[in-house]
């Protein structure tokens, strides 16, 4: 079948209508281009097809730089340029936010940096292929494993740790057996790329981390510290039941440096992706605004809470995993809060507390009803709200606009290059 690809999508496809009126998805293509396809999926809606050849190429399309592109389920957009990239997904973001009834928004304002070896963090999964320990990812759209052997979208140190603990594999069967009992690794490395934790996933306790990592050290010297964690992978999905920690080697965690300040995370923390674009980030939500009171929720280890200090006399920052916070975000003028945000907005409504800037940063599901009629009745002048997901973003800001706030800037952070994930910073005033 022949079709035409209209729009981008998010998730990754483009959109194109068959003879009948259908709609049809097709990964890996770009609007205005002459396709032809296969149908593949008709159980879903829309339909999905499978992209046979390309007859007009959109002039955006370029040779993609990885060899699994199109095979692991990582990247969507290599086969587009990186301008038309953040094009796309900034006509996407407007789309999206359009179709939720919000209208007459600002100018998106797209922020990016190198769009290759930019992440910080790489998790891979362990197999034996033919007797022989390899890592990799997803293959696209299952959870069958698929061998890699490069991604270049991480910092190049990341992919050399794995390569080293593949190499140590082989070279010694004490060395072996922890990659046999291991399901999955993660390396989570510093912006310069001088310090490296890693986190192996295993089947079972098995004793012996230390030697084997002062082995690995010897091949990857930037290895700071490893821990262990017992990992149970259930059902056909690989659903990931909570990892428990075991053993643990060398440091706890990474100090951090970014936008002026030392940020320490603690094996397996949150953090920010994108070694690149961390600094501009924090830039566009905390550095050019000042006050009295300011409330950072969803704060993770403080990161828009540190440089929001330095400018508001007091700020308030709210997480529910707070170890790392309560320990470093402390002094005057600086209070961390461990609790989920609807506790805290519930608690700050009866105090009737209302601070001149409330940050929210949420998880992909976004912050939801309660927060936003919570935020309604609290009333801030100024909310920034940081979301890495735009379907849940516009259900929330349509809440907040019916409250009464109009939406001020719109800026597209690209930390995710070559993926169809979208970074949008929002700031909304009364
Ligand atoms: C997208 S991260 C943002 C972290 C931080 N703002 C940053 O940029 O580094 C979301 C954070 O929200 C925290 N979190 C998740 N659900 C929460 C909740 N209900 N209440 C408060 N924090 C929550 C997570 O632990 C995570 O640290």
């Amino acid at each position: 079948m022949k079709l035409q690809i209209e729009k981008a999508v998010y998730g990754g496809a483009g959109l194109a209508h068959e003879a009948a009126g259908k709609t049809v998805l097709v990964p890996f293509t770009l609007p205005g281009e002459l396709i032809e396809v296969q149908l593949v999926e008709q159980k879903k809606t829309p339909d999905e097809a499978s992209l046979l050849q390309v007859m007009t190429p959109s002039k955006d399309r370029v040779k993609p730089t990885c060899s699994h592109f199109g095979e692991c389920g990582g990247c969507q957009y290599q086969h587009a340029e990186y301008p038309a990239q953040v094009k796309i997904k900034s006509s996407i973001l407007q789309e999206t936010l359009e179709r939720a009834g919000l209208m007459a928004l600002p100018n998106i304002e797209s922020h990016i940096g190198p769009p290759w070896d930019y992440r910080n963090r790489m998790r891979l999964r362990i197999e034996e292929l033919g007797g022989t320990p390899r890592v990799g990812y997803n293959r696209r759209g299952t959870n069958e494993f698929l061998a890699i052997h490069e991604c270049p979208i991480s910092a190049p140190i990341l992919w050399r740790a794995a390569q080293s603990l593949l190499h140590v594999a082989a070279q010694t069967p004490s060395a072996a057996r922890w990659l046999t009992n291991a399901v999955e690794v993660e390396f989570f490395t510093t912006g310069d790329e001088k310090k490296l934790q890693m986190t192996l996933f295993v089947r079972k306790d098995q004793p012996g981390l230390a030697a084997f990592c002062e082995h690995l050290k010897q091949v990857i010297p930037e290895l700071a510290g490893a821990g262990t964690s017992l990992i149970k992978l259930t059902g056909p999905q690989r659903q990931v039941q909570k990892p428990h920690p075991l053993e643990s080697w060398g440091t706890t965690g990474l100090s951090y440096r970014t936008a002026d300040e030392d940020y320490w995370i603690s094996r397996g923390g949150f953090f920010q992706v994108n070694r690149f674009l961390i600094d501009e980030l924090v830039r566009i939500v905390a550095a050019d605004r000042n006050g009295q009171l300011a409330w950072d929720l969803y704060a993770g280890v403080g990161l828009f809470s540190r440089t929001l200090a330095k400018k508001f006399r007091q700020v308030v920052a709210v997480e529910i995993a707070g170890t790392d916070l309560i320990n470093s975000f402390k002094g005057t003028g600086k209070r961390a809060v461990e609790a989920t945000t609807v506790d805290f907005l519930r608690h700050a409504v009866i105090q009737r507390e209302r601070p001149q800037l409330i940050v929210v940063d949420p998880p992909r599901a976004g912050v939801g009803t309660e927060v936003c009629s919570l935020l309604a009745r609290i009333a801030a002048p100024e909310i920034i709200y940081v979301s890495c997901d735009p379907v849940t973003l516009a259900r929330d800001l349509k809440m907040l606009v019916d409250a009464g706030y109009k939406l001020e800037e719109l800026h597209l952070v690209d930390l995710f290059p070559q993926t169809f994930h979208l970074e949008t910073v929002v700031v909304l005033r009364k």
